[in-house]
């Protein structure tokens, strides 16, 4: 069973080697996808009985270990010394250093790294991280897919 729970937040960024408009500062509104796979939760009297994870559990957890973190951020490459000399003049600035170039792919990528810890089977129900997609407009988005096993 694959279910998914969908998250908005505000973040800057700009992409610097781009040679059209994302090579300037700007910002978007995105929304993040986090598909967990798992079995339903068979247990009488829980609160989770029939899901596969509480959907507001899903919604915290995201927000705790991610999503708190890049809104209302400048998402910035560490090599992009400019942009990351300058927001280191703004005092108090909620600026993240990344250690790649903010694209949906590399977002969702990061994303991905970050939640695979945060989800873990708790009852029983092979619960994991399956899929986080990143949706850095409505029209563009990427998916970090978890490796099919060996
Ligand atoms: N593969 C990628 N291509 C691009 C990325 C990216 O992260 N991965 N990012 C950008 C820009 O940052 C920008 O956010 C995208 O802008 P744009 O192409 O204009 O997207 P829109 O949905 O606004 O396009 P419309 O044509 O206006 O619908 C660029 N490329
Ligand atoms: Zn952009």
């Amino acid at each position: 069973m694959l279910i998914t729970r969908r998250l908005e937040f505000d973040a800057g960024h700009r992409i610097p080697d781009h040679k059209s408009q994302c090579r300037h500062l700007h910002g978007h509104r995105y929304v993040i996808e986090i598909t967990l796979a798992g079995d339903i939760i068979n247990k009488a009297g829980d609160a989770a009985n029939g899901m596969v994870m509480d959907f507001s559990q899903v919604k915290d957890l995201a927000k705790q270990h991610l999503v708190d973190a890049w809104d209302h951020a400048f998402l910035a490459f560490v090599g992009d010394k400019a942009v990351v000399d300058f927001l280191a003049t703004l005092p108090e600035h909620k600026t993240v250093l990344l250690d790649c170039i903010p694209t949906a792919e590399n977002l969702a990528r990061l994303a991905f790294e970050r939640l695979d810890a945060v989800y873990r089977d708790t009852y029983g129900n092979h619960l994991h991280l399956q899929q986080v997609r990143l949706y850095e407009t409505p029209n563009c988005w990427a998916d970090a897919l978890r490796p099919a096993a060996d």
